[in-house]
């Protein structure tokens, strides 16, 4: 399993180990710098090489990298950034080596407020000399602040240059101007082709748009303490990769018959909505669920047989068809004979916020307080969820509830809009999950699960997913897991790698354009055939 940290988190830790452990700074900053050096080494021949250095710890970096490539054959130039005053101890160490070996002009330019950026650039644009490789070591996960002034100027010549002259570009550590955290960018940015990363990988260089400034991050081991890790304010981010998900999905019992492997009862569609139970209940059958059953309005009934005659239907009536006893009847009905052969529930995929939905939405909330059975609350469900204004909601919801909001949901259910919870996507999934005690599968191009103990990011998946009907199937895939035995939470993660995994296959085949979510389902057997193990 992959680790990611935040920024604050890193420093964290890269203070734990020097203030704590006892690991001097400048051990941890000469193997960043070698890792970096050596994977320059690694791509070209020696030739020339620009550095973009700040005052801080990164600029620091960039300097030792500059005394490694110069001992090893390089031509280096270096730019410092900023005011001299503002330099670190280790930046202002690093340099006096420089000048002890008397091979290194550093060429300074000082911040002051008093020019405007077209300015700036001109006179920057005499340091940025040609070279074959650029390095940008300007701001690591120190930025605090948007970018502006001179630093803007300076990361805007550094991309041109590099442009310009063809030249490979490395960030240290991170892309300057991208927040560590957020994986926003904050005003300038610098655009690499790899950005070699210290001790853990930024959680902000994973998610979008920071994942699109480099084609490619390379997680460097800088002899940080193991323990370092568990010294920094909450969770560390972790990410499935494809042995995990092997171990989680485990064997499937030879012996078994369909009751072994779990029944999944999908409560979704609604008129004009019948894809979105299918999409859900193939997704369920698709990924190893014995049985599966499926509530939803007469309406569907017949393209649903039709599309799925595997599944069991229970077609309901809409309560302006029934009187109000033929309505108790057949909610009493799911209640007494559907729902308690559910090993696995999904409610929401297309099924409206009428008053028939409320009340399915009230039976399965009322279901999850005396039955320990995993709930999937999807789309609808969770707009209604949302509507209810005066309940406590971790009253309700509890660990084995799985809420998996879009960006538009999650900001219905967060009091604000699908812009800023798309922006904000960690910290919306972090209040969601304090404000309802579940599991939150907070859905994006990177997807984020919070649990109570642990936080996940899944790094599956792409563009072609961004289709009607994506989320109907995650929902299949993350019951029909949790039907099969797996815990919620390993059904939440492995679910949402399986299906972003299923995405890239079905990417490969009909391309990120063309594939509609059906494809989701021929993804999931081709994955499933690539992690499930042979014997048992
Ligand atoms: N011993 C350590 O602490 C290690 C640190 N390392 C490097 O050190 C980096 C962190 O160093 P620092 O904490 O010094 O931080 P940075 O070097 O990332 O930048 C901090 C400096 O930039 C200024 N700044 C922040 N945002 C700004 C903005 N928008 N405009 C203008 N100035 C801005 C800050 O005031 C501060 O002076 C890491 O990313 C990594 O590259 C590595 O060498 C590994 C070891
Ligand atoms: N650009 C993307 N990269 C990776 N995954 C994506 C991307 N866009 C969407 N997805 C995934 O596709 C699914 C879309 O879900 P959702 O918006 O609920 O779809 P729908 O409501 O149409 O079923 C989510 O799982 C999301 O993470
Ligand atoms: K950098």
């Amino acid at each position: 399993m992959k680790q990611l940290l935040t920024g604050k988190q890193m420093k964290q830790a890269d203070t734990w180990s020097i203030k704590e452990f006892g690991m001097e700074s400048l051990i941890l900053m000469e193997r960043a710098a070698l890792c970096a050096a050596q994977h320059i080494m690694s791509v070209q021949k020696p030739g020339c090489v620009f550095i973009m250095c700040g005052m801080g710890n990164n600029g620091a970096d960039g300097l030792a990298m500059a005394r490694i490539l110069s001992q090893n054959g390089w031509s280096v130039r270096i730019a410092a950034i900023g005011q001299i005053e503002k330099a670190t101890k280790e930046w202002l160490y690093q340099k006096s080596l420089l000048d002890k070996m008397e091979i290194l002009p550093v060429q300074y330019f000082y911040e002051s407020d008093d020019k405007d950026e077209e300015e700036y650039r001109s006179a920057l644009s005499n340091l940025y000399v040609p070279a074959q490789v650029y390095v940008d070591a300007l701001f690591g996960v120190g930025l605090s602040r948007k970018v502006s002034g001179v630093y803007r100027a300076a990361i805007e010549e550094w991309n041109e240059h590099k442009k310009k002259c063809g030249a490979y570009g490395v960030a240290v550590d991170i892309c300057s101007g991208l927040d560590a955290k957020s994986g926003q960018v904050l005003g300038a940015y610098v655009k690499a082709d790899v950005q070699i990363t210290f001790g853990y990988g930024k959680v902000g260089q994973f998610l979008y748009p920071g994942a699109s400034l480099s084609d490619q991050t390379i997680t460097c081991d800088i002899g940080m303490p193991n323990e370092a890790v568990y010294h920094v304010d909450g969770f560390p981010f972790n990410c499935l990769e494809k042995s995990d998900a092997k171990d989680w999905l485990g064997s499937r019992c030879l012996w078994g018959n369909k009751g072994t492997f779990g029944r999944v009862v999908i409560i979704a569609g609604s008129s004009g909505m019948a894809g979105a139970a299918y999409l859900s209940a193939l997704a369920a059958y698709r990924t190893g669920a014995g049985l599966v059953d499926i509530v939803t309005p007469k309406c569907n009934r017949l393209v649903l047989q039709q599309l799925l005659p595997e599944a069991v239907l229970h077609c309901i009536s809409e309560i302006s068809e029934i009187s109000k006893d033929e309505d108790e009847e057949q909610l009493a009905y799911l209640r007494n004979e559907v729902l308690p052969k559910a090993k696995a529930i999904v409610i929401g995929p297309g099924l409206s916020t009428d008053t028939l939905a409320k009340k399915l939405l009230d039976m399965v909330l009322e279901w999850n307080r005396s039955q320990n059975c995993p709930i999937v609350i999807d789309a609808d469900a969770l707009n209604l969820l949302a509507m209810r204004t005066n309940i406590d909601h971790a009253e309700y919801l509890g660990e084995n509830v799985i809420l998996t909001p879009h960006p538009g949901e999650l900001g219905r259910l967060m009091n604000s809009s699908a812009k800023e919870a798309a922006k904000n996507l960690l910290y919306f999934a972090e209040e969601l999950q304090k404000k309802f005690g579940c599991i939150c599968v907070c859905k994006d191009a990177r997807t984020v699960i919070l649990t109570q103990k642990n936080r996940y990011l899944n790094l599956t998946g792409n563009s072609g997913m961004a289709t009607g009907g994506s989320g109907d199937v995650l929902t299949g895939v993350i019951a029909s897991l949790a039907a099969q035995g797996l815990s919620a939470e390993r059904a939440a993660v492995l679910g949402v790698w399986l299906h972003g995994a299923a995405g890239d296959e079905a990417a490969k085949e009909k391309s990120p354009y063309s594939m509609i979510a059906r494809d989701l389902a021929d993804g999931l057997s081709k994955v499933l055939i690539q992690i499930s193990r042979k014997k048992v």
